[in-house]
This record gives structure tokens, C-alpha cells and sequence, in this order.
């Protein structure tokens, strides 16, 4: 099996020049082979589908050339009837050309065989064989009813002027039998049974057929008209547009790697459904710039989950669903039935995958649930032989880990150039330590977990507060009746919490732990633990599994001295101890638990002593890191600092 490893990325920015669409691509082909006159195409799609779509219409005696090495094509139509009368056709695996074809022979009047690679024929066909036969159409199928390989006849046109089709498997079929009514020569109209899926592709269809000459009479989406007497016209010169769905790529790792990352060829006149992918994207929080021909995504922080129906982009959604790995919270994909039926099984594929790279996610016969890990695990992607489960989990690059992808060439189907293409807007980051860290270090209720979380969300940072894993650790034990001296034991609890960080909550074997974690017993506890080294090595390499891009806020004991040496800016952030009482004092009051303000005094300097005290990762200001002393200091004062310390650094100005 081929791979292809992506190494660790940090950032995306850049532009795309996008290939042509595929839809566009394969329905001009067809329209312009049908037509009257030659067609200059240009800008058509260089992939495998197109391909087969350009090759199955030679085999049918169409004569088109190429403009030398452009992806300008000249098609020379053939009035309707393809001079070719039997012909055995491989189609591979695109749907587009295998449907279209489909209806366009079934009326032409001759002997075909239509064949495809062995997912095609995984692939329903029965609701279009159906409807054509409605029409007089002569289809066999060669291995299974409903399923291709099919053996074409020709047809024996009866009387019926009107065909029903479903439309919730595939959008494909009403395509077909739109592009081929025309040739009938007679008025067809086609009902459609149940919710039609895909629209924005039938939008393309009616698009494409007019700027062909023929008109389509539309009641609602629930039944079309093509009247008689209408046949295909060249327009002349024809220009495919940008690919949208190839477009998503792009968009979401401009998303995700802060961008701004522009895509070329595709913009608010396109007439591809998926543009509105960007619409998707800007509702998870990313920044949408467009123009007619141009979209351009960044983001500022962090995306956050959503929860919508995704019936109308069903190809684009897939990289929401991996987009979904970098959100806050968890992403519903509705409505997204289709994916069932398409390259491969995509609800099942994506959920498999995904789970891969640590998500929790729920599948439905419709839908997909994405729930994020806390941090990605490195993995290998199987791409099922579907360039848009390759293309997409690219995207997990970015979230600062290295991600296998099998089979990276089945991207050739719509766009051969794409993995060179991510290459050119994407930062590799050959270690993870070129990603910014700022760590808050400093003694207990000094603020440093309140300033830390602010600063993270100013900048967009991923925030990490360690000392909830030392709580985290003594409460697990304290559940398990396991000693806070059985260093060993704890050691094997703290490597195998099962944790979850969402939302500023914290969740301990998927139970919600936030206020419980920050009683003094469970703090004392803590500390105590915090004390074993063998629990410090046990939670070294988690901690640093949080250091992830655009970079992180963390703060706790020794995040500046050993588990962060390298960051950018370290703080030392403290307060007088009986500032720190009162503090603590009220934000317990606050959370409804009973307080003593002597006694917090007394816990917490004893607390403070202790972990100043031991051998391992002791508390106290090293030397390279900046004192901000806050008693006399409000939040936002002390967040302005450390965000001043950091600029500083950045800018160069060392701090
Ligand atoms: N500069 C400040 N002025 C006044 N109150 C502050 C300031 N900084 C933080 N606080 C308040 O002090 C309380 C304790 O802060 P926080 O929990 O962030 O401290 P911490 O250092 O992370 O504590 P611990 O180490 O125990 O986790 C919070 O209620 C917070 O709102
Ligand atoms: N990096 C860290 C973070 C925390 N600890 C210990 C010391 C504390 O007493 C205890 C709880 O931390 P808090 O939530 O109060 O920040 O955990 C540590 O040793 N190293």
C-alpha cells in the first residue's frame, strides 16, 4: 500500500488556483458532445472522472481535442445521436459520467454496455433504470437488479410523456434523466418521489442545460418540464469554474492555521452549491472574505462546534466533519443520508477514521456526531478509495500532529495536484517547539489559572491548566481507595486518566468533576501527589501533548522550568499570601462551598510550602521568568501584562 506522511504543520496561508469543477466539468462534456456546433472548453477539470467522461465519448465518435497542454478542450457535437452504435464502456468509478451516460444511451438508439471498478456496481442505479423504462428505455442489468453493470438496447418510446424518479438516493438520477429528455424530441415531464436531496446539483444541471439552449419548467423541486421540440446548441466557448468542493480544503485549513488562505476560481457568482460550505465555516467562527471569483478564510481563535443540515453540500460537509476536530464542542452533520451510497460508505469511513485520531463520534443512518479529543493522536488514515477522505484528513496536519495517508493517490479522480497544492500554503513544523508556549507559573490561588485562560482566549491558544491533572490524580485515587503514598499506583492512575477538557469543564470517566476538582481536600490532595516524581513522569508527556498550533497558554508549577523550558514567554505570577487567602476565599463563596478565611490562610501556605519544598519540579520564579506581582493588580491588568510580555517577545523586543 502507498502512503504518504504529512508531517506536523503549525500554519496555512497562501492562495489556490483552483482546478475545474467536476460536476461542471462532466456535464459541459456530455451537453457539448450532444449539441449542435463546437464548444470551446475551457479550463475543464485534468482528473480521472473527467477522464473517463472524455474517453467514453471518444469511444461514441465524438471528436474533441485537446489545446495542447492547456485544459482547454474543443468538442465537436454530434446533433443529438452518437455516430457509434455499440460500443462496451468502462466507466471506473465516477458517478457523474456513469449516470448521465446512462440516460443519454438508453435514448439514443443503440447497443451499449456500460460498465465500472467493482464499487461501482456497489453503487444504485434501479432508480433511474426505472424511470427510463417508464420511457420506453431497454436497460438489463448484468449481475444484480438494481446495481450496474447494465446492457443497453434501443429504446422502444412509448407514449408517456411524464416519469416519476426518487429523489432521496442520488441527485444524479434526476440529472441523468434531465440531460437526456431533450432527446426524445417530445415533452417529458419528471415527478419527483419524495424529498429531493443535493439540490444546488439539479441548480447546475438546469444551469448548464440552458446556457445549451434548453429551458426547464420548474414546479418547486417537485417536478420538471422540458418541452418538446428543444434541442442542444452550442454557446460557442464555454468556462468551467473553480472546483467548490476541492475549494473546502483550502477554506477550513485557513480556518484551522490561522490563514488567510484565498481560493481563485470560485466566488459569490459561482453556481456550485458547495460555495456555500463557506457559510458553514464562517458559522463555526472562521472570517469569510468574498468576491466574485475569490473566497478567503482565517480565523482569529479557536472554532467552536455547530449543529446543522448539511443536505445541500453533502461533499464539502465531509471536511466540516474533520474541521470538527479543531472545534470547542461537539458538530452535527445532519441529513447527510447520501454519503451512504457515494465513493465508499462515508458515514461509516469518516467515523472510523476519526475515531482513529481520538474523537468520540456517534453515527446514524443519517447523521454524524463529532466530538473532539483533547489532543489529536497521531494516525494512519485510510482513505477507502475516496480522494475526499484523503483530502480532508490532510486537514488533521494541521493540528500539529503527523497523519498517515494510505492510498494518497485516489485524489486523482478530482484533483491530482492536491497534496502539492496543501504543500504550498501550509508550514511544516519539523518539531513541535516552534510552536509558541507562554507559561504562567506561581503559588496557589495567585490568579495564574484566570489570567492563563484569558490570555489563551485573546489569542486563540489552546489553554492547558496542569494542576487539574494532579487533582484529577488525587481524585481518581481517592475514588479507587488507592494510598496518596502508593507512588507506583498513582503513577499507573495518573498515565491512565480518562479525561476530558470542554468548555472550560473538565470531565473524569465521563463524569462532570469541574467543581468537585477545586475543593482545598482535593487541592491538598494534589499537592501531595504532585510530590511523587514517578506521577510527574507519568504526566510529562500528556502535558507537552497540549502544546499544540497556534500555540498554548498553560499554567501551574513548573510549566516554565521543566515541562516547557523552551517557551516563548514565561511568567512568575503571585500575590501576598493573605491576598491569595482572601481570593480563594471568595471564589469558593462564590461556587456555594463553605470557607474559613483563617483556615484557607493556613491550608494554603502549608500547601505552598510543600510544593516549594520538594526534590522534583519544585515551585519557585526561575531565573528567566518575569515576576508580576498582582496583589495590587485587577485580572484585566494582570492579562494585559502577559499579553505586553508576549508581544514583546514576539516582535523581538525580549521581554
Ligand atoms: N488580579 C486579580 N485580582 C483579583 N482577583 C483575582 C486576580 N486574579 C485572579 N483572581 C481571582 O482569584 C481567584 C483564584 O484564581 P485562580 O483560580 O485563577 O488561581 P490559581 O492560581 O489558578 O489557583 P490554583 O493554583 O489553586 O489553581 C479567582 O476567583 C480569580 O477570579
Ligand atoms: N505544574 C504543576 C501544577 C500543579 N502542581 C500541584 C501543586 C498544587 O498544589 C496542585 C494543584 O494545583 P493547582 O490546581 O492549585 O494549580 O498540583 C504541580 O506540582 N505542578
Amino acid at each position: 500500500m502507498e502512503f504518504l506522511d504529512l508531517s506536523p504543520l503549525t500554519r496555512a496561508r497562501g492562495t489556490i488556483q483552483l482546478p475545474g469543477s467536476k460536476s461542471i466539468s462532466n456535464r459541459i462534456l456530455l451537453l457539448s458532445a450532444l449539441a449542435q456546433g463546437t464548444t470551446d472548453v475551457r479550463s475543464l477539470l485534468d482528473s480521472d472522472d473527467t477522464r473517463v467522461m472524455l474517453d467514453a465519448l471518444a469511444c461514441l465518435g465524438v471528436n474533441w481535442i485537446r489545446r495542447g497542454d492547456t485544459q482547454d478542450y474543443v468538442v465537436q457535437g454530434v446533433g443529438g445521436a452518437f455516430p457509434v452504435k455499440q460500443a462496451e464502456l468502462s466507466l471506473g468509478n465516477a458517478g457523474t459520467a456513469f449516470r448521465s451516460l446512462t440516460a443519454a444511451l438508453a435514448l439514443c438508439g443503440g447497443n451499449y454496455t456500460l460498465r465500472g471498478v467493482p464499487r461501482m456496481h456497489e453503487r444504485p442505479i434501479g432508480d433511474l433504470v426505472d424511470a427510463l423504462r417508464q420511457l420506453g428505455a431497454q436497460i438489463d442489468y448484468l449481475d444484480n437488479a438494481d446495481f450496474p453493470p447494465l446492457k443497453i438496447a434501443p429504446a422502444q418510446l412509448t407514449e408517456a410523456s411524464e416519469v416519476a424518479v426518487r429523489g432521496n438516493v442520488s441527485s444524479q438520477f434526476l440529472t441523468g434523466l434531465l440531460l437526456a429528455a431533450p432527446l426524445t424530441g417530445k415533452s417529458i415531464t419528471i415527478r419527483v418521489i419524495g424529498e429531493l436531496i443535493s439540490r444546488p446539483y439539479i441548480e447546475i444541471t438546469l444551469n448548464l442545460m440552458r446556457r445549451f439552449g434548453v429551458e426547464v419548467e420548474r414546479d418547486g423541486w417537485q417536478a420538471f418540464t422540458v418541452p418538446a421540440g428543444q434541442v442542444y446548441r452550442s454557446p460557442g466557448s464555454i468556462y468551467v469554474e473553480g472546483d467548490a468542493s476541492s475549494a473546502s480544503y483550502f477554506l477550513a485549513a485557513g480556518a484551522i492555521g490561522g490563514g488567510p488562505v484565498r481560493v481563485e476560481g470560485v466566488g459569490s457568482a459561482s453556481i456550485q452549491g458547495d460555495i456555500r460550505f463557506a457559510e458553514a465555516l464562517q458559522q463555526m467562527g472562521a472570517t469569510i472574505a468574498m468576491g466574485g471569483n475569490w473566497v478567503e478564510a482565517s480565523a482569529q481563535g479557536r472554532l467552536h462546534g455547530i449543529d446543522a443540515d448539511f443536505n445541500h453540500i453533502p461533499d464539502a460537509a465531509m471536511t466540516i466533519a474533520v474541521a470538527a476536530l479543531f472545534a470547542q464542542g461537539s458538530t452535527m452533520l445532519r441529513n447527510i443520508g447520501s454519503w451512504r451510497v457515494k465513493e465508499t460508505d462515508r458515514i461509516h469511513a469518516m467515523a472510523t477514521e476519526l475515531r482513529k485520531l481520538g474523537a468520540t463520534v456517534e453515527e446514524g443512518a443519517d447523521f454524524l456526531r463529532v466530538t473532539p479529543p483533547v489532543q489529536l493522536q497521531p494516525a494512519t488514515i485510510d482513505t477507502y478509495d475516496d480522494h475526499r477522505m484523503a483530502m480532508c484528513f490532510s486537514l488533521v496536519a494541521l493540528g500539529g500532529v503527523a497523519v498517515r495517508i494510505n492510498d494518497p493517490k485516489c485524489v486523482n479522480k478530482t484533483f491530482p495536484g492536491y497534496f502539492e497544492a496543501f504543500a504550498s500554503i501550509t508550514q511544516r513544523s519539523v518539531m513541535s517547539t516552534d510552536i509558541p508556549v507562554i507559561a504562567i507559573d506561581g503559588p496557589s490561588a495567585s490568579g495564574k489559572g484566570t489570567v492563563a485562560a484569558l490570555v489563551a482566549r485573546a489569542l486563540g491558544f489552546h489553554y492547558l491548566d496542569s494542576g487539574a491533572l494532579y487533582r484529577l490524580t488525587a481524585l481518581a485515587a481517592q475514588r479507587r481507595g488507592v494510598a496518596l503514598d502508593d507512588e507506583a499506583a498513582l503513577a499507573q492512575l495518573a498515565r491512565n486518566l480518562d479525561v476530558r477538557f470542554e468548555g472550560g469543564e473538565i470531565w473524569l470517566d465521563g463524569e462532570r468533576v469541574s467543581d468537585e476538582l477545586r475543593t482545598e481536600r482535593i487541592g491538598n490532595g494534589a499537592s501531595k501527589v504532585a510530590a511523587l516524581p514517578a506521577v510527574r513522569t507519568a504526566l510529562l508527556e500528556r502535558q507537552r501533548a497540549f502544546r499544540q498550533a497556534p500555540g498554548l497558554v498553560t499554567d501551574g508549577r513548573d510549566m516554565g522550568s521543566v515541562v516547557f523550558p523552551d517557551a516563548a514567554t514565561k511568567i512568575f505570577l503571585t500575590a501576598s499570601a493573605e491576598e491569595r487567602a482572601q481570593r480563594r476565599y471568595k471564589q469558593l463563596m462564590e461556587k456555594g462551598f463553605d470557607a474559613n478565611l483563617s483556615n484557607l490562610l493556613e491550608e494554603l501556605s502549608e500547601r505552598d510550602a510543600r510544593d516549594a519544598a520538594r526534590s522534583v519540579a519544585p515551585l519557585k520564579q526561575g531565573a528567566d521568568a518575569i515576576l508580576l506581582e498582582t496583589t495590587h493588580l485587577s485580572i484585566d491588568q494582570a492579562v494585559a501584562t502577559v499579553l505586553a510580555c508576549y508581544q514583546a517577545r514576539q516582535s523581538g523586543q525580549g521581554a
